[in-house]
């Protein structure tokens, strides 16, 4: 059935339907996460945004209440909030917070000009070989009582959302003290997160396991006891504790980096629109699924489609908290929605659409008629210099 019911817009209704529609694909029971999907709730987290601190807290993990992190990022990745709009919002905040955010920003879209110039070969090391552990933990990469990687494991699982010092903490946890395979780490995460995507998940594996620096981060106790104050008293292992010490594993040797990483032209899309054709529906994708999305704005008049790409999220088997998330931004939309193939499921029907950095949206619309493609709003377009590193990318 490609074509499915239009979701509904209440919480219980939507996460039904995601259940009934979507549930076979994904790789946990279907539940809502405690951040909302839809554009209202990414205007309300912007006009709430407030970055005053940032700079000092950006890193706290406990008390909750007294991070500083935005919890914008599910937004951004999904193009409910665009980068130029976060950007301009911090104007009036103070410099060095400002400054901080900000350069947070350019983080996010380095790995999309990373991502867009040489797209699946982020899943490689980039700079050096995966680091070398002498003794990788046999069984499970930490033991089950660890305080810090429960309460890291279950806020990802519960809301999907971290905080970058997290997601580092676990990431480093995973491959630079057990040895596992980054890839996999990344993969597992990638699952959970509301803001999972290729680009920056990549990027920060690469960058915490030091396939991306020659540097790895190395997690210890001293991390938990700054950030996360209280939480060594309550763990079972406070005295016996496994990351008492930092680790000793260095990154790997350096590897040939992949083609482009240097220099070479990145595709930023075009600059003004592409119109060949009239269009008879907006094709929305998961990069842009706002109500500011660029098409969308363009052609207000068309009905807007999207199509959960079925063998995709075989493949993926996303958590059905993400699922919810996308099908929750749908329902405001109004959107059709359709289950398949899109290369199937919109084959005929003259489409108006955001380019996107994306290499698997390039393949489909190559095979669709697509008529008219709008520019991805990139805050910094794509050049041809280096990618190395953020600080090379940044001058
Ligand atoms: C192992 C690992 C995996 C990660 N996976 C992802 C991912 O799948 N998707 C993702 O968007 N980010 C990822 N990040 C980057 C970062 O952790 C998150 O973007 C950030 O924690 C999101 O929270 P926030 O919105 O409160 O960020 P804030 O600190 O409020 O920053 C504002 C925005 O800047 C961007 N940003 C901040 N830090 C980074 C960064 N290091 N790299 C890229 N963009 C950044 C995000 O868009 C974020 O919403 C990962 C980092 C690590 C170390």
């Amino acid at each position: 059935m490609p074509l499915l019911p239009a979701p509904p817009t209440g919480r219980d209704d939507v996460v039904d339907w995601v259940r009934e529609h979507l549930g076979h694909l994904s790789c946990d029971e279907v539940r809502p996460s405690r951040i909302r999907g839809g554009q209202a709730a990414a205007d309300a987290a912007l006009a709430a945004l407030d970055v005053t601190g940032y700079a000092s807290r950006r890193s706290t993990v406990l008390p909750a209440g007294s991070r500083g992190a935005s919890g914008l990022s599910p937004y951004i990745r999904h193009g409910l909030l665009d980068l130029p709009t976060v950007w301009d919002a911090v104007e009036h905040a103070p410099a060095r917070d400002r400054g901080k955010f900000r350069d947070e920003l350019l983080w996010q879209e380095y790995a999309r000009h990373l991502y867009a110039r040489i797209g699946r070969a982020t899943a490689q090391p980039l700079r050096f070989g995966p680091p070398r552990v002498d003794e990788p933990w046999a069984r499970e990469p930490w033991p089950q009582e660890m305080a810090c990687m429960a309460a890291t494991t279950a806020e990802l699982r519960e809301d999907g959302w971290l905080v970058n010092q997290t997601r580092m903490w676990l990431s480093s946890q995973y491959t630079v003290r057990a040895g596992g395979d980054w890839r996999e780490g990344a993969q597992e995460m990638y699952r959970h997160l509301l803001d999972g995507s290729p680009a920056a998940n990549r990027l920060g594996w690469q960058w915490t396991v030091g396939t991306g620096t020659g540097k790895v981060y190395g997690f210890s106790r001293w991390q938990v006891e700054k950030r996360a104050p209280g939480l060594c008293r309550s763990c079972p292992l406070q005295r016996a504790c496994p990351v008492q010490d930092w680790p000793t594993a260095q990154s790997g040797p350096r590897v040939s980096a992949p083609e482009g990483l240097r220099d070479g032209l990145t595709d930023g899309g075009p600059v003004e629109p592409v119109v060949t054709g009239g269009a008879e529906a907006v094709w929305l994708t998961a990069e842009s699924l706002g109500d500011r999305d660029p098409a969308r704005r363009a052609r207000p008049d068309l009905p807007s489609v999207f199509v959960f790409d079925e063998p995709l999220l075989a493949r993926l088997r996303l958590s059905g908290k993400r699922l919810v998330f996308l099908a929750e931004a749908l329902a405001e939309l109004g959107a059709e929605v359709r289950l398949g193939d899109p290369v199937v499921e919109l084959r005929g029907r003259r489409l108006a659409t955001t380019w996107t950095y994306v290499p698997g949206w390039k393949v489909r619309s190559r095979r669709l008629e697509v008529v008219a493609t709008y520019p991805w709003p990139w805050l910094r377009r794509p050049g041809a210099g280096s990618l190395q590193s953020f600080s090379a990318w940044a001058r």
